[in-house]
């Protein structure tokens, strides 16, 4: 422990202590930065330093599943986006995160990935080696994977494919203690409208309805950047980290190679004093969807014409700078069970012998209170919600790109988005990706996210104060393709809701409200209750041929300059269907990989070949089986041991009685 500390002391370092010149410069010390930092000190000859605008968050409760809905503001950069007019001109939340570890510190600890095609689309687009089949690997190298115990295994018939998916990395996935019995007839309702139902997303399959893991370790303790990354590496004396010092600029010499930048530390007046450091190899901005382009705008690394009117040097005009925005905006279907099964999500609040019961559990670390925010997802590809779905493509091919793009578009930023959009609506008419999702955990609202929105926003730095926050714009629900997939979205929720096995609970509409039936009506809907995020902004210097606006090649230096380059969310091209951590590991896993090689040529660099034969390996796409009656077995308290169309275990653990709720339901109570 003292070796420990002394090393952890070593690394963190104040203002004072900054050498000169480091052979790395590691901007943001967030999620993907503490990755890229880890991977290039390995090399003990190499010297990285890291600035981090935000502090440790120590709080023992930061790690508890808890944490998942919390996202405490100190947390977190607090602001709101510009008026949005596509949803009724409200504000949108920025969610970006200002502490050691970033969003990996403060996220929900939904832990998935996209889907082989969401990754071959980036690909498509012109960059080579950032297929499924050139990202598999970082996936695996950044994840190791724990199967949850037998027996919820098989009460949920939960799948995984540890072989396809998994890999021995530093982040820890597995799935909690608990799952709400409810569960059980929506998987069943899945298949009865005709969901695919696949037993592992991460290999490639993130379509249909699948199980999902939590970043957690198996006491269900928040598994991060800092716990996987951070943190083992403490005896690293060639590794240094800078807390609560802001990265004001990137300084480039006369060839516009970057050579140093300037930093402040945080709190103190505009204009105070900066320090500058050296890079004497390469700077790798790390700052995330909303700091990194602002870094580069306040750098001279951006649109001419916002950078002038900002008064600030041009370096390299690059007008993809800030724009290309997209996140998952989120719309909401509420649903009232009039026969729920019990527990449910509610009867932590509603029934106080169950809460006494899951307090007890959770002493021992057991029980619902181990759940963060679910682990099952509906993706749906665009043809099973809807078979008008040739209709959606035929209106988005046909429309006017620059009509809904932000003003101030270039010819090359709308030639990107075209090339974008065609690219994105040929894979919607595929059944091997999905547009939507709908996350179910037993309860009876969900969220239903658009996850391939064709608008796009900006962020823009504030000409009248470069050090202010930048300007959101999230342009949200202007394109008029997403409103038509949305409403598409809660015709068809409304089917699965109305599927044979959902009647044993009686659902009810609520929100939007059964006399909402026209488009028209539904999509008016969707402006008044649509949120422009889920907290997966992305895409703002995005990786793509420069004669589209790219701002970064696919070895992830940005265009114009030498000495510089991005490794966080900020150069995803095409948002994918999926949240965002697992991928922003296995893009800062393999930035990590590109930046070593371009240094040490005894290195191999990742191939930048297009990728072979991206298809993942059929997996079940019928209903999801029913778990198979072991030769004995018990159910735990709480869990279901009848009804018709059970085929699990009937016996209840010591203590409770198999209780009978309805013809499709008796349960352990
Ligand atoms: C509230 C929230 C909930 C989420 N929930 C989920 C979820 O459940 N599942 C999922 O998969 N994904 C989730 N995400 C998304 C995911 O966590 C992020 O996409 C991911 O962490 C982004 O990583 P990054 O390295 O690009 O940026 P970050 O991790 O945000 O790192 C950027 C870092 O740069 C620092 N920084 C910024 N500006 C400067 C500057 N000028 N100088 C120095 N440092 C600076 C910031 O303080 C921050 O630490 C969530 C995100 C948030 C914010």
């Amino acid at each position: 422990y003292v070796e420990m500390l002394s090393g952890l002391q070593a690394r963190q370092i104040n203002a004072g202590q900054l050498a000169a010149a480091y052979d790395y410069i590691v901007v943001g010390g967030g999620q993907s930065g503490l990755v890229i930092a880890n991977r290039l000190s390995e090399d003990s000859g190499r010297s990285v330093l890291v600035v981090e605008y935000g502090y440790f968050d120590n709080n023992p409760a930061q790690v508890e599943p808890a944490s998942a809905t919390q996202y405490l503001s100190r947390n977190l950069f607090n602001l709101s986006s510009v008026a949005q007019p596509g949803i009724g001109n409200r504000q949108g939340q920025v969610y970006a995160a200002s502490v050691v570890g970033g969003g990996s510190t403060v996220n929900g600890m939904l832990f998935d990935r996209g889907s082989a095609e969401d990754y071959d689309i980036w690909e498509r687009l012109g960059n080579p080696g950032w297929g499924w089949s050139g990202l598999l690997p970082y996936f695996k190298k950044s994840t190791t994977f724990t199967p949850p115990s037998p027996e919820l295994t098989r009460e949920y018939n939960i799948t995984w494919d540890i072989e396809r998916a998994y890999g021995n990395g530093p982040v820890q996935a597995t799935f909690p203690d608990w799952q709400w019995p409810g569960i059980k007839i929506q998987w069943k309702a899945w298949a009865e409208v005709g969901m695919p139902i696949n037993t592992e997303g991460a290999a490639g399959d993130a379509f249909g309805a699948y199980w999902i893991p939590s970043n957690v370790d198996q006491q269900y303790r928040r598994s991060y950047a800092r716990t996987g990354y951070w943190d083992p590496v403490a005896n690293r004396a060639n590794l240094k980290l800078l807390i609560g010092y802001r990265v004001n600029e990137v300084l480039f010499n006369a060839n516009k190679r970057a050579e140093s930048i300037t930093i402040q530390e945080r709190g103190s007046s505009n204009g105070a004093p900066t320090i500058t450091v050296k890079a004497t190899q390469e700077i790798i901005l790390c700052a995330g969807w909303l700091h990194t382009p602002q870094i580069l705008q306040r750098s001279g690394v951006g649109p001419r014409a916002l950078l002038q009117q900002a008064g600030v040097n041009v370096v390299a005009d690059l007008p993809g700078v800030g724009s290309n925005l997209q996140d998952h905006p989120v719309s909401r279907a509420g649903f009232q069970y009039q026969t729920d099964v019990v527990p449910n999500p509610g009867s932590l609040n509603s029934d106080a012998t169950f809460r006494t019961w899951a307090d007890q559990q959770w002493q021992q670390r057991k029980g619902p209170r181990s759940m963060g925010v679910g682990n099952a997802l509906v993706t749906a590809p665009l043809p099973i919600l809807t078979s008008n779905f040739q209709a959606i493509l035929d209106k988005g091919k046909a429309q006017n790109a620059a009509s809904y793009l932000p003003r101030g578009y270039t010819a090359a930023q709308v030639a990107g988005f075209v090339a974008q959009r065609d690219i994105l609506l040929a894979s919607f008419a595929k059944q091997d990706n999905g547009v939507v999702e709908i996350p179910f955990s037993g309860g009876a609202s969900t969220s239903l996210v658009l996850m391939k929105p064709l608008s796009r926003g900006t962020v823009l730095l504030n000409p009248a104060n470069r050090y202010a926050e930048p300007s959101v714009d999230f342009n949200v629900n202007i394109n008029p393709v997403d409103p038509d997939i949305l409403v598409a979205t809660i015709k068809f929720f409304r089917r699965w809701m109305a599927a044979p096995s959902m009647q044993q609970l009686t659902p009810v509409e609520q929100t939007p409200g059964a006399s909402l039936t026209s488009d028209a009506q539904l999509a008016n809907y969707l402006t008044t209750s649509m949120g422009a995020s889920t907290a997966h902004s992305c895409c703002t210097a995005a990786m793509a041929p420069q004669e589209q606006a790219g701002v970064v090649s696919a070895d992830l230096t940005v265009y114009g300059v030498t000495g510089l380059s991005v490794g966080d969310i900020s150069i995803i091209p095409i948002i994918p269907a999926t949240h965002t951590c697992a991928t922003v590991y296995a893009i800062a896993e393999k930035a990590a990989d590109l930046i070593k090689a371009r240094y040490d040529p005894s290195i191999p660099s990742p191939p930048t070949t297009p990728g072979t034969s991206t298809q993942p390996v059929p997996t079940t796409t019928t209903a999801n089986p029913q778990p198979t009656q072991p030769p004995s077995c018990t159910v735990n308290k709480w869990g279901q041991c009848g009804g018709q169309g059970y085929t699990g275990c009937t016996t209840c653990a010591a203590g409770s009685t198999c209780t009978f709720s309805n013809d499709w339901y008796s349960q352990c109570l």
